[in-house]
């Protein structure tokens, strides 16, 4: 009989906001070669060079802003999403972070200690980008050619338009829907147009023109573009917000190089001139509540949208560890035991 183990994986934080933490933290994420792209002498010198030395202390204190007394908010939901999915069951459920701790070689080394031979590999991505999806999923997959090649491993795909993951985004949103608005931003991480291109099968779709996310094409397998409209579309169908009350736009860039637009800082500054008083915003790429959405779009964000005009600003909150995210991984988990 296999022994069955489930593994949920993020993005991971700072050990602390101390800025030697967050330089280390910075450090193992940015020379990602999946999130900085550039040929490795160009990536270490852009990091070493010009980052590290002058963002650190920056990023520490805008953690600082939304640290709890039990540490970074990624960590501590995620390890009450582990929790509670655990509970009831008899199978190991574990977490694990891309970056800094629960490191995935010590977690993975873990769950072969107590002789899992069959893993289920959940990252909470909705989407697939290299940056996010594709750097966990091949992490984790070096760990385990290292550590036990026999293991039988089944991923859980990127569920951005999973009728029951829409299902708990509208379950978790409809109070705040039910209160009224203006206008539902759709705010989504961003990442550099140059990564959707290379991700792109054909190297001819992918921004080859505005709507090439809406015509089919097996480029929209990892074309994060395309998976961000769909998740869009199929909250605003499910929730029934009108065409007019709501957009998309992009947040979170980094360096010069073209990102994904609109991006949501003009964006939330140019609302007010548009009518928009009392606005909504949504972070569907994010399942759990992190610096993106809690100092970037609730502080910050809240800020400039204010400061232009508008009236009344709310983030709703992601799924963290609601009930309809635990019902939505218990039910993956079940269909995987199933299988
Ligand atoms: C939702 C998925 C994410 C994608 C895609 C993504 C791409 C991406 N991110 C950076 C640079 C930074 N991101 C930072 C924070 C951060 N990013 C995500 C998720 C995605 N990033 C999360 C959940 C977080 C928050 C982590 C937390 O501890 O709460 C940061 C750190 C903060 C800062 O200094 O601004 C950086 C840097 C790039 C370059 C990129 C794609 C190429
Ligand atoms: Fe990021
Ligand atoms: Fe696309």
């Amino acid at each position: 009989m296999a022994k069955l183990g489930v593994l949920l994986l993020n993005l991971g934080s700072p050990a602390s906001t101390a800025v030697p933490d967050v330089r280390e933290y910075l450090k193992e994420f940015l020379l990602d070669e999946r999130v900085i792209d550039s040929p490795p002498l160009v990536r270490n010198a852009i990091v070493r060079g010009l980052i590290l030395p002058t963002r650190p202390p920056k990023t520490a204190a805008a953690y600082q802003r939304i640290w709890t007394p039990e540490g970074s908010p990624l960590v501590t939901v995620s390890e009450k999403q582990r929790d509670l999915v655990a509970a009831g069951r008899d199978i190991p459920i574990a977490l694990a972070m891309r970056y800094g701790e629960p490191a995935i070689a010590k977690v993975i080394g873990k769950l072969i200690a107590q002789d899992v031979d069959r893993l289920f590999v959940m990252p909470l991505y909705p989407h697939y980008a290299m940056s996010s999806y594709e750097t966990v999923v091949v992490r984790v997959m070096e760990e385990i050619a290292a550590q036990k090649p026999a293991m039988d491993v089944t991923l859980l795909q990127p569920f951005y338009q999973d009728e029951d993951y829409i299902e708990a985004m509208v379950a978790n949103a409809k109070p705040y829907f039910d209160q009224g608005y203006d206008h539902i931003l759709f705010s989504y991480h961003g990442i550099p147009e140059r990564h959707l291109r290379k991700g792109d099968p054909s190297h001819a779709h992918c921004l080859a023109r505005p709507d090439c996310c809406e015509s089919c094409h097996p480029a929209h397998h990892t074309c994060y573009r395309h998976q961000c409209f769909a998740t869009t579309r199929a909250i605003v169908a499910k929730a029934g917000i009108p065409a007019e009350k709501h957009s998309v736009s992009f947040q979170s860039r980094l360096g010069r190089d073209p990102w994904l637009k609109p991006y949501t800082d003009f964006v939330l500054e140019e609302l007010p001139a548009k009518g928009v008083k009392k606005l909504l915003v949504m972070c569907p790429a994010f399942t759990t509540d992190c610096l993106e959405t809690l100092e970037e779009i609730s502080m910050e964000g809240k800020e400039s949208f204010l400061k232009a005009g508008g009236q009344e600003f709310a983030q709703i909150p992601c799924l963290n560890a609601s009930p309809p995210l635990i019902k939505f991984l218990n039910g993956r988990i079940d269909q995987w035991i199933a299988q």
